[in-house]
C-alpha cells in the first residue's frame, strides 16, 4: 500500500509517518523543506523516540520524499499510484496544497476509478471539509461529479504533542508517548484505511470539539499565560502556581460547555483533563511557549480554541466566562515579534486599540460582556 503525505515536519514524521509505516504503507513525504526531503531520499529511514524516561526508538521504513516546489509532476504521479492521502501542513497552507492533490486525483482517475480518502490532519474543526473546498475550486462541474463518486475527504481530530525537534539527526523526531487519530468514517467512500491507531467514528463533532477545546484551549493558555510572566517553556510555566490555578479554571469552563453539550461522563472528562495537564508538564519534553503559541490570529479566530468555547459558554449558560476571558487577552497581549501574526495584532492595537483588534481578530461585538471582560482582562495584563 502506498500513502501519499503532504508536510513532512512534527506530526507528519513523529505521528502520521510512523503509524503508516506500522500499518504496512510505503509513504512518500511531499514537502518544500529541501534539506529534508533530500535527507528522506539518501536514508529512506528515521527514527521516531519517545518523550518518557525509557526513550524507546521506532524505525520508521519504507519512505521517500518529493520536493513539491521542484517536482510537481512527480507528486501528481505519486497520488495517481496512492492508496492513501494525508497532510499535516497547517491551516493555513491547506489551500496552498490543494492545486497539488487537484491535479494528482485528476491524474488518477485517468488510470483507476479506485476509492480513494484525503485526511487532512490539522488543528482545526473541518480541516478535510476545508482541504476539499479549496480542491473542488478548481474543477469543473463534471469533474466535480467524478470526484464526488470516487474520493472522500473525513475530517479528523489529532493529538500528539510533538515540540520542535534539536536533535543533531535532521530526520528524527522526539514525540510525546500519547497519540489519539480519529476520523469520522460517515464520509469515507469505500473501506476505511487500513492504519492501525485510527479510531473510526460515524460523529466527528464532540470528539473534535473535546481535543480542540481540552487540549488546544488548555496549551495554548498556558502559552501565553507563560510567555507573559517571562517563561520560555509549557511545562516551566505550569510550575506557576498562578498559571496553573487560570489553566484549570479554563478548562472548568470548557469542561462546563463540553459535559452538557456532549453529555459526557463528568468524573471521565475530568479525568481527560487531568491526564492532558500531565502531558503539558512532561518533563521530558522542552516545548517553547513561542512553538505552542505560535499563529495567534489563527487561534483568535471565531470558529478556533479560544473564542468559540468562549461565545458556546455565553449562549448556553447566559453568563462570562471569565477565565476564558483572560486567556483570550493573553493571546491578544501575545508580542513575540518573531511571529508575523503575533506581530500583525500588535500593530493594530498600537494603531487602533485594543477594542478595534478585538473586533478584528475575534469577530466579538463590542456590545457584549465578553467582549468587555476581553478587554479589561488586557488592560490589567499589560499593566502588570
Ligand atoms: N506538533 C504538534 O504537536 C501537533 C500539530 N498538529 C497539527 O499538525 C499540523 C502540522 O504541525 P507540525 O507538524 O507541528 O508543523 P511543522 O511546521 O513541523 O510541519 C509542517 C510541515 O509542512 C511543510 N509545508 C509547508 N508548506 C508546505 C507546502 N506548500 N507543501 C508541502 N509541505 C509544506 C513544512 O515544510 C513542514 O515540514 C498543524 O496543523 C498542527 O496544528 C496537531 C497536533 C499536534
Ligand atoms: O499546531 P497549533 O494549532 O499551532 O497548536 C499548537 C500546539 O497544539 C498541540 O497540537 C497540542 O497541544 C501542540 O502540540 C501543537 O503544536
Amino acid at each position: 500500500m502506498k500513502a501519499v503525505h503532504f508536510g513532512a515536519g512534527n506530526i507528519g514524521r513523529g505521528f502520521i509517518g510512523l503509524l503508516l509505516y506500522q500499518s504496512g504503507f510505503e509513504t512518500c513525504f511531499v514537502d518544500v523543506n529541501k534539506e529534508i526531503v533530500d535527507l528522506l531520499n539518501e536514508k529512506r529511514q528515521y527514527t521516531v523516540q519517545l518523550a518518557n524516561e525509557a526513550q524507546e526508538q521506532f524505525s520508521v521504513e519504507n519512505v521517500y520524499g518529493i520536493n513539491s516546489v521542484e517536482n510537481p509532476e512527480q507528486v501528481a504521479e505519486a497520488i495517481a499510484h496512492s492508496d492513501l492521502v494525508t497532510a499535516a501542513v497547517g491551516p493555513t497552507i491547506l489551500p496552498m496544497i490543494a492545486g497539488a492533490i487537484a491535479n494528482g486525483l485528476k491524474k488518477r482517475l485517468t488510470q483507476t476509478k479506485k476509492e480513494l480518502t484525503i485526511i487532512a490532519c490539522e488543528n482545526m474543526i473541518g480541516g478535510s471539509a476545508l482541504l476539499k473546498e479549496k480542491i473542488y475550486e478548481q474543477l469543473t462541474d463534471d469533474e466535480r461529479g467524478q470526484f464526488d463518486q470516487y474520493y472522500s475527504f473525513p475530517n479528523a481530530a489529532v493529538d500528539r504533542i510533538v515540540p520542535n525537534q534539536i536533535n543533531e539527526d535532521k530526520l528524527m523526531v522526539t514525540v510525546e508517548p500519547f497519540y489519539e487519530w480519529i476520523v469520522d468514517q460517515s464520509e469515507i467512500k469505500g473501506v476505511n484505511p487500513p492504519i492501525h491507531g485510527i479510531t473510526f467514528v460515524e460523529d466527528l463533532q464532540p470528539y473534535i470539539e473535546r481535543k480542540l477545546f481540552t487540549v488546544n484551549t488548555g496549551h495554548a493558555v498556558v502559552a501565553y499565560l507563560g510567555y507573559s510572566a517571562g517563561i520560555p517553556y509549557i511545562a516551566e510555566s505550569l510550575q506557576n502556581k498562578e498559571i496553573r490555578e487560570m489553566t484549570a479554571c479554563i478548562l472548568q469552563e470548557t469542561s462546563k460547555y463540553l459535559i452538557t453539550k456532549y453529555s459526557f461522563d463528568r468524573k471521565a472528562h475530568m479525568d481527560y483533563v487531568e491526564k492532558i495537564i500531565q502531558r503539558f508538564a512532561n518533563p521530558y519534553i522542552s516545548d517553547e511557549t513561542t512553538r505552542v503559541g505560535r499563529s495567534p490570529i489563527r487561534k483568535l479566530n471565531k470558529n478556533d480554541r479560544l473564542i468559540r468555547p468562549a461565545t458556546q459558554y455565553v449562549e448556553m449558560f447566559h453568563e462570562t466566562p471569565n477565565c476564558l476571558a483572560k486567556g483570550i487577552a493573553a493571546a491578544l497581549s501575545y508580542d513575540y515579534l518573531n511571529d508575523p501574526e503575533a506581530k500583525e495584532i500588535q500593530e493594530k492595537i498600537q494603531q487602533k486599540g485594543v477594542e478595534n483588534a478585538i473586533e478584528t481578530f475575534t469577530g466579538l461585538k463590542a456590545d457584549t460582556d465578553l467582549f468587555t471582560a476581553v478587554c479589561n482582562n488586557y488592560y490589567e495584563l499589560v499593566s502588570k
